[in-house]
């Protein structure tokens, strides 16, 4: 007699939710009582210049206090989760396991080095996973020559690495996370590195020359692959599809005689006159692709700076998925977005701790996480439709149950796949609509993440403690910021849309799942509130005017507890999900950072979009590693080097929460008025502790990553013409 099914995953909500609800109350109480007194302050204003004031900080608190009601969606069930991937072979013959294609987004060789995507690709093709089963396409919207050779060569070295993957039970899969590792120096290893070091010389020397070199090119085939990229007038930005079985699991096998996955390379067709919809376009295009030559049930999303770092992901996965999770409408399954290199105190925030571990953590124990764009696992189904209505495909072959019995070299499948990856293609379908990844946004995961839960999909937050994806993060100030701005422009398309969380959300997904969901969509809001912090209270001080309430006064210790409650349990939170005091100051730092930079471009880029001005589009974030800039960055210092205005504002504010924080001081022993200033001492003082890598940037450095001198003076003056404005402004 069969005995009881071993479990496959578990779940259990975190004890704090009793605490977090209760603080929420006692919280929330203290806004309505400080709101209060603002609109108190407000009517009773005697002059133009107190109201102004008072009305400001009023506008400030309100959107910081909406801003703290979207958090708490995240804190009233956190759940935690376990799989027992063990136990799948149990109940799963792995002859039954099911086919997985798995997209791998590539669009600049010059930004997104070649060889990084093929690490990226071979860490996935070397899954501990039925390899027949798997299919990598990857899709190159760069349309390089470059790309294509470094694929070429993978192939080739792939027949290498995956048995020796296999045989040496080698958990790091990556082969350039290998050869980093403390690995077992034998014959075997050092033969195989001799030829990833090969392999990786060609395709960097190529990329060097930007041209694949002539005695690279081994066959009459490699040449015609080649010369594909080689005709009159082709363009990254207009071009026929390139579509190239590298490797065909019913054909290529291994060096022990195994099969191999299938190795597709995609680039899609393009043209100057069609929109191509950037990261969402190329994953559709891959939809159709892979539903013509493969059509697996399962797809994974991977970025090509997120290498996969366990081999038994996949395996994971198949513990909820297609279901087998007590969520009956699950339709992905979501990995946190985690790196490799980040320096001690994660001087940029990257980690971005809440966005991809202690938020997705909440949204579990609601209606599942938000999409984040890689690492993440669907039922080719969720694409066509909602649960319960399907919405058929333009034809029967892009149908997610239809099964592909023809060889997916052969002429037939082939047409099709260049068919489907034609730029007009979409006129007139439902793709980027209701089909497929969802266009109009330039964060397409979280839209689409948004919009299928919206329509009733579920998903599930899955967390192993060994990481199973690991990527790269931007390294210099200006790149963090300018990937942060691309975020908040694309957050603001879905929270200003017709789609609003906050309207249409509340109706589709309910009260708590919109609200995490308009915590995104609305994120570059803080950058109202924090400038005027940045601001107000420093100019006025300059002014000998008090803004705040007396050291003293109650609605003092009302402001205190609201500070210390917000920082206190933001800093807890943050410590008890893995981290450590230090990043998390660097995390509050970037906070206001980003508010005061990017956030505050980003709500103008956006404003100017929608006018219909022309703006950057989706600006890929380079992860191209300077040995210089990587030095500065290992030893935790902040990147500026190029001028930008981002840096202008940020700039500003130190230099003059500086300035004011000493004309206070001067100006508290003159007229012994500590306790009417303390507040906006206070404020300074805490711009100032997080302005230091700042100071030092202007002041104290002379390396090549230092403040450029033009931001600095442009700064000062600016800090000039405000003092003048505010001198004006706040004695009417
Ligand atoms: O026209 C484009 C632009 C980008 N990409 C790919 O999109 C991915 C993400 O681009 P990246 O520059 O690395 O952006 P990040 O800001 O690091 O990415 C985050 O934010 C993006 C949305 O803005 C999401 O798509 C990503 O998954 C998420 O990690 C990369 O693989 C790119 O190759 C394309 O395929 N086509
Ligand atoms: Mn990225």
């Amino acid at each position: 007699m069969p005995g009881p099914t071993p479990p496959l995953h578990s779940l259990r909500p975190l004890r704090r939710r009793h605490f977090n609800r209760l603080f929420a109350a006692v919280y929330a109480s203290a806004i309505l009582s400080l709101l209060y007194h603002h609109i108190l302050k407000l009517l009773h204003s005697t002059t133009l210049a107190s109201f102004f004031v008072s009305f400001l900080l009023f506008i400030s608190d309100a959107v910081l206090a909406y801003m703290w009601s979207t958090t708490q969606a995240f804190r009233m069930n956190p759940v935690h989760r376990q799989v027992f991937p063990e136990n799948l072979q149990k109940v799963l013959d792995r002859k039954d396991f099911p086919a997985i294609d798995i997209f791998i987004c590539t669009a600049d060789p010059y930004k997104e080095p070649p060889i990084d995507v093929v690490n990226t690709a071979l860490s996935v093709m070397a899954y501990d996973y039925p390899t027949e089963k798997l299919s990598v396409y990857v899709s190159d919207d760069g349309g390089s020559e470059l790309t294509m050779f470094a694929f070429m060569e993978a192939a080739k070295f792939g027949k290498q690495w995956l048995p020796f993957c296999r045989e040496n039970n080698i958990t790091d899969r990556c082969p350039d996370a290998f050869f980093t590792s403390n690995y077992a120096i034998t014959a075997n290893t050092m033969e195989i590195k001799a030829m990833y070091e090969s392999m990786k010389m060609k395709v960097e020397t190529a990329l060097e020359r930007g041209k694949v070199n002539e005695e690279y090119i081994c066959s009459e085939e490699e040449h015609q692959l080649l010369t594909q990229f080689r005709t009159k007038d082709f363009t990254r930005q207009n071009h026929p599809s390139i579509i190239q079985v590298l490797l065909n699991s019913k054909q290529d096998v291994d060096s022990t005689g195994n099969a191999m996955p299938n190795l597709i390379y995609v680039s899609r067709e393009k043209s100057k006159s069609a929109p191509h919809h950037f990261k969402a376009g190329a994953l559709n295009a891959l939809l159709r692709v892979s539903a013509s030559m493969t059509n697996s049930s399962i797809v994974l999303t991977l970025d090509c700076d997120m290498y996969s770092n366990d081999p038994i992901t996949a395996q994971r996965v198949l513990c909820y998925l297609p279901n087998r999770s007590n969520r009956p409408n699950c339709g992905y399954v979501q990995f946190p977005q985690r790196y490799h290199g980040l320096n001690n105190a994660d001087i940029y925030a990257c980690e971005h701790k809440r966005l991809f571990l202690a938020n997705p953590i909440g949204m579990d124990g609601l209606n599942g996480p938000s999409y984040v764009g890689t690492g993440c696992f669907f039922r080719r189904r969720v694409f066509f439709g909602t649960p319960s209505s399907y919405i058929e495909p333009e034809i029967p072959e892009l149908c997610p149950d239809h099964i592909v019995d023809k060889p997916i070299n052969g002429r037939e499948v082939l047409s099709l796949a260049h068919h489907v990856a034609g730029c007009n293609y979409e006129n007139q379908t439902n793709w980027g609509s209701k089909m497929g990844f969802r266009y109009g946004s330039l964060v397409e995961d979280y839209y689409t993440g948004y919009r299928l839960q919206c329509e009733g999909w579920q998903s599930i937050f899955c967390n192993p403690s060994r990481p199973a994806f690991l990527g790269d993060v931007p390294i210099s100030l200006s790149d963090v910021l300018n990937q942060n701005k691309r975020w908040s422009i694309g957050l603001l398309e879905v929270g200003f849309s017709k789609y609003s969380p906050s309207t249409f959300g509340i109706r589709a997904m309910g009260v708590l799942m919109a609200q995490s969901y308009a915590h995104y969509a609305f994120w570059a809001i803080w950058s109202f509130p924090i400038i005027v912090y940045a601001l107000l209270p420093s100019l006025a001080l300059l002014q000998g005017i008090p803004i705040f309430p007396k050291v003293y006064e109650p609605s003092f210790f009302l402001y205190a507890f609201l500070f210390l409650g917000a920082y206190g349990q933001d800093c807890v939170d943050f410590i008890s999900t893995q981290g450590t005091f230090q990043r998390w100051w660097s995390d509050q730092r970037m906070w206001l950072i980003r508010a005061n930079s990017s956030s505050a471009f980003g709500m103008i880029e956006y404003i100017m979009k929608s006018l219909g001005m022309p703006t950057h589009g989706f600006n890929v974030t380079s992860k191209v590693m300077d040995d210089e800039l990587s030095k500065r960055y290992d030893q935790g210092i902040f990147e500026f080097g190029v001028p930008s205005p981002m840096f202008v504002t940020l700039a500003t504010t130190s230099i003059l929460n500086l300035i004011a924080f000493l004309g206070g001081f001067v100006l508290i022993l003159k007229e012994r008025s500590f306790g009417s200033f303390f507040i906006q001492m206070f404020i300074a003082g805490f711009g100032i502790m997080n302005s230091l890598p700042f100071y030092e940037g202007m002041v104290l450095r002379r390396d090549k990553g230092r403040m450029p001198t033009k931001t600095t003076l442009t700064s000062t003056l600016l800090v000039g013409l405000l003092y003048g404005i505010a001198s004006f402004v706040l004695n009417i």
